[in-house]
């Protein structure tokens, strides 16, 4: 039976690899949250490693606030970075394959077709500058593992962009929503069912992956078909982003391209307006 180790165990991904645990074949999961272990604090990471001693570790642990990350920088850097680092070295000690998930921010939007894994990286925020730094270190110190570049998930857990456009129209009459940012909204139940059709595989094909719901679209339309499925009258207004300014730059175009990911594992992506489809009855 393979042994394997969650990191960030109540943050979004975590708790969706949690729902759909029985897709999993012939392994053992072990869940911590930041209570129960803290990526920053590596003798803890340590001794975790070596209490479990996973075959694979999938690092759901993450500074997530993206506009927040312009202001504390340090924190920021401390999980993404220094966490990540305290990951990857115990795996290399214990012979472990890491799953890191990093994000479609690490793109800074100069192409307008979906982005494959070879693209040049650019980050325009600090949030994603952490990110892909987080990349490197895993590239650096290990041969064992897959970096998963997901973007804009969402799921019935913790806070994301649906729940906020839910909250917000019952607040509202009417909202305002960027549609100069493209990309693909992302069901984390999905990437969770990815990863362990990953694992069941046993695959050794390291490296980086994308993955992403199908189809591109942009936060309004996102927004529109949250409330158009959710029979709520709303009415949402395309703005720029000029018109929304946030502390954090977020770039035009930051699609996937999930195609190397789909043929290497087998896995058919949804349609996100599909995923978000199944999603939306889930919440109140
Ligand atoms: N959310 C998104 O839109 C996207 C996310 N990603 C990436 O996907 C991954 C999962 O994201 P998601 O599930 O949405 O993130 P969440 O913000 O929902 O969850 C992150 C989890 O990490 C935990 N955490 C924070 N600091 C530490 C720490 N020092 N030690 C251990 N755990 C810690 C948090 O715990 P606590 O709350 O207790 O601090 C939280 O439960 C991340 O790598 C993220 O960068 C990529 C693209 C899009
Ligand atoms: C609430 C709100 C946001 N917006 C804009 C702001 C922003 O440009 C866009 C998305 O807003 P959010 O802050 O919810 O999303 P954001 O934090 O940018 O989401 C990102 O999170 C990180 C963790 C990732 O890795 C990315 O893939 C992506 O999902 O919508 C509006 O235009 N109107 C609104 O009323």
């Amino acid at each position: 039976m393979k042994s394997v180790l969650i990191t960030g165990a109540k943050g979004q991904l975590g708790q969706s690899i949690k729902k759909i645990r029985s897709e999993f074949t012939d392994v053992a999961l072990h869940f911590f949250d930041s209570n129960s272990l803290d990526i920053t604090q590596q003798e803890d990471v340590t001794n975790i490693f070596d209490e479990i001693r996973p075959d694979y570790c999938i690092n759901c642990a993450a500074f997530t606030a993206v506009d927040l990350a312009e202001t504390k920088k340090e924190q920021a850097r401390a999980i993404n970075e220094t966490g990540v680092k305290n990951l990857a070295e115990a795996c290399k000690d214990n012979g472990s394959t890491l799953i890191h998930i990093s994000t479609d921010y690490v793109f800074d939007g100069s192409k307008d077709t979906p982005y494959i894994e070879e693209d040049k990286v650019s980050a325009v925020n600090f949030y994603g500058k952490t990110k892909l730094e987080g990349e490197r270190i895993v590239k650096e110190t290990l041969e064992k593992y897959f970096i998963i570049r997901t973007s804009w998930l969402y799921s019935e857990f913790g806070h994301n962009f649906v729940k906020t456009m839910l909250r917000l129209g019952k607040e509202r009459e009417s909202l305002k929503v960027v549609n100069d940012q493209h990309g693909s909204p992302t069901y984390a139940p999905d990437l969770a069912k990815a990863i362990a059709k990953m694992i069941n595989s046993g695959s050794d094909s390291y490296g980086i992956f994308h993955f992403c719901n199908k189809g591109v679209t942009t936060w309004y339309h996102f927004a529109v078909e949250i409330f158009r499925l959710k029979k709520m009258d709303v009415k949402v207004s395309p703005i720029s982003s000029e018109l929304f300014p946030t502390a954090a730059k977020r770039s035009n175009y930051s699609a996937l391209d999930s195609s190397k990911f789909e043929s290497t594992f087998e896995f058919k992506i949804p349609k996100w307006t599909e995923s978000l489809a199944k999603m939306l009855p889930l919440l109140s």
